[in-house]
């Protein structure tokens, strides 16, 4: 008989923790193919005099990251990565993507060679040369085994309460579909698999610079209309850049959960969109905002507008993706934040003739 499939959680954050409660749930649900226990890697820290991984295992809720939310039982916490990542078969990544390089280096010649990897983590890592990696290629070439993403509409506190949603899962090695789609679909959060990996997970970067704009448009005090501008040229941004850097990109993945679902949910109720708002409100820095609003969670939406820049700088292509150059350059204050609205008034797309006609 093959022995059971065990899966480890890399990570325990906002999403991370609401993840974990499906993952535990639904192996408890198919003891075949899947072992009972979900380990779940905790970067250790000490909470109201305790450490996290112990209320995590003695009161099954992240009081932290996602407070008021039952945990399984079977989700286990373990502070060293190394440790809970032992002889695992299915990893899951989901931490915050300024620390995945770190956290990977940590399993360096550790994880099972049969492993197998799935990337719910949102953004790029930058590339030596001047351009940018996909974090799944990051898992897939330090660890050396395959790597799947998942992205969608997925604000996590909402996920926690089991409000139904949608997701998308890519996959580049077939079989590997219906085995994730097992794993994380429940009767609350709905799967759909397709084989354009690299897609959903550039989509699922990409979003949260265009989150950012949306929330600087509301602190800016304009309405919907604007913000469905934001979303409107944030889009065709994202699938410009899907066009120019990833040739083999297939449109229909735009029209998924990871795409337009989870472009529109991130501008209205994400934590991009709110700091955003903030640093416009308050004159703040995003960091000391950051600091202030998120209680130790991560925006990834500034970070990404930077590796995205940093890509489009050394290639000189920053007049071609205005809207994702002003928002980093908004972030990092090389440009009043009021420019914004100019940045949407001269968009290339409203230049005529209209490149579509
Ligand atoms: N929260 C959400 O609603 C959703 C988040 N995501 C994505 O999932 C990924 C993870 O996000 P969350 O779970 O929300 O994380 P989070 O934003 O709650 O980040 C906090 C986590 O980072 C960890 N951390 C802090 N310093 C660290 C360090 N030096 N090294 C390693 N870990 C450290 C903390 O222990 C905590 O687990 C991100 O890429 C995010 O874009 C995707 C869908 C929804
Ligand atoms: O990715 C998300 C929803 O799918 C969450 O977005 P924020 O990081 O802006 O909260």
């Amino acid at each position: 008989m093959a022995s059971k499939k065990k899966v480890c959680v890399v990570g325990s954050g906002n999403w991370g923790s609401a993840i974990a409660k499906i993952v535990g749930n639904n192996v408890l649900a198919q003891t075949d193919p899947f072992d009972t226990e979900v380990r779940m890697w905790v970067f250790e820290e000490t909470v109201e005099g305790r450490k996290l991984t112990e209320i995590i295992n003695n009161d099954h809720v992240n009081v932290k990251y996602l407070p008021g939310i039952q945990l399984p039982k079977n989700v286990v916490a373990i502070p060293d990565v190394k440790d809970a990542a032992e002889n695992a078969d299915i990893l899951i990544f989901v931490l915050p993507h300024q620390f995945v390089r770190g956290v990977c280096k940590q399993l360096d010649g550790k994880v099972n060679p049969g492993a197998i990897a799935v990337s719910l983590i949102k953004g790029f890592d930058v590339a030596d040369g001047g351009g940018i990696l996909l974090i799944s290629d990051v898992i897939r070439e330090m660890l050396k085994i395959p790597c799947a993403a998942l992205m969608g509409a997925n604000i996590a506190n909402e996920v926690a309460k089991e409000n139904y949603c949608e997701a998308t899962i890519g996959i580049k090695v077939k079989e590997h579909g219906p085995l994730l789609k097992d794993l994380f679909q429940t009767d609350y959060f709905r799967i759909v698999v397709c084989d354009d990996e690299t897609t959903v997970e550039v989509c699922g970067a990409l979003k949260n610079i265009v989150a950012v704009g949306a929330g600087f448009a509301d602190g800016l005090g304009y309405g919907d209309n604007t913000k469905a501008a934001v979303i409107r040229l944030g889009l065709m941004e994202m699938i410009k850049f899907c066009e120019v850097f990833y040739p083999e990109s297939n449109q229909s993945t735009f029209l998924e959960s990871c795409g337009v679902a989870d472009l529109v949910t991130t501008c209205y109720g994400g934590r991009n969109r709110k700091v955003a708002e903030a640093f416009v409100k308050t004159g703040k820095s995003i960091e000391a905002l950051e600091a202030e609003m998120l209680n130790g969670q991560k925006l990834q939406g500034p970070p990404t507008a930077y590796e995205v820049n940093y890509m489009l700088k050394n290639k000189k292509m920053e007049d071609r993706f205005p809207l994702f150059t002003a928002i980093h350059n908004i972030c990092k204050g090389n440009l009043e934040v009021q420019k914004f609205m100019d940045c949407l008034k001269n968009h290339p797309e409203h230049m005529s003739p209209n490149p579509r006609l």
